[in-house]
């Protein structure tokens, strides 16, 4: 059965337990990478505190030199769900936001080399900017939806829901057969080809087709 939707975006609060994220899942961004195109998504977590609305600047942490911004489209969790199949994955969406996983790619680029966790370097505060809520019904195909972000007014990232390698309902079914997802909890469905570092004094502007824009100020911590 279809869960009990949000409808009031205004209102809403990003108040789930946690942020499952996946990492390169745009075809356009393994090829930059130039690594192996994953066969599971490949999945990390974010603490919940990273959370900023606009309003509040992104804050760059004093111990971090490269930190990177990566659009995404966020998939809010609107039901209890464990071990859901593929087929019924979509009934446990209670609706969208547009987001970014601002990334540390300096802390990245030291755990990819000792095999270590991504933890400090995906999850510092102000690390997950994130829209208004978009509510199930505002969406016909989640896999249709351009996105796209600015830098002081220059596009630098632009790509389509389109190209993602794991759909939404492969990345709840097979994150939901290793941990339960809650209410609220949200999915960061990875980011398009373009990500690049960003510094104090910038501007970052994105957009998920009609549906959302978000702009934040840039400072040091
Ligand atoms: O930061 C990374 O390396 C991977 C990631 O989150 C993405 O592809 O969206
Ligand atoms: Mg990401």
């Amino acid at each position: 059965m279809a869960c009990q939707r949000n409808q009031d975006t205004a209102n809403f609060v990003f108040n789930g337990k946690k942020i499952v994220g996946v990492a390169l899942n745009y075809m356009c961004a393994v090829k930059a990478r130039k690594v192996a195109v994953p066969t599971v998504p490949l999945v990390f977590l974010k603490p919940t505190s990273s959370y900023i609305r606009e309003g509040s600047p992104i804050v760059l942490p004093k111990v971090f030199n490269k930190v990177a911004y990566e659009v995404e489209l966020g998939v809010v969790i609107g039901s209890r769900c464990k071990n859901v199949s593929k087929e019924h994955a979509m009934e446990y969406v209670g609706g969208y936001c547009l987001a970014l996983d601002l990334t540390a790619q300096c802390n990245l680029t030291a755990a990819r080399a000792t095999g270590g966790p991504w933890t400090l370097g995906k999850g510092f505060d102000t690390s997950t900017p994130v829209s208004s809520f978009i509510p199930f019904d505002a969406v016909q195909d989640p896999h249709a939806l351009p996105l796209w972000l600015k830098v002081n007014g220059e596009i630098k990232q632009s790509g389509c829901t389109a190209d993602l390698i794991f759909k939404v309902p492969d990345i709840i079914s097979y994150v939901s057969k290793h941990m339960t997802l809650e209410e609220n909890d949200l999915i960061l469905t990875g980011t398009p080809h373009g990500s690049e570092a960003f510094k104090a004094g910038d501007v970052i502007e994105c957009g998920l087709a009609d549906l959302a824009t978000m702009k934040f100020k840039v400072c040091d911590e």
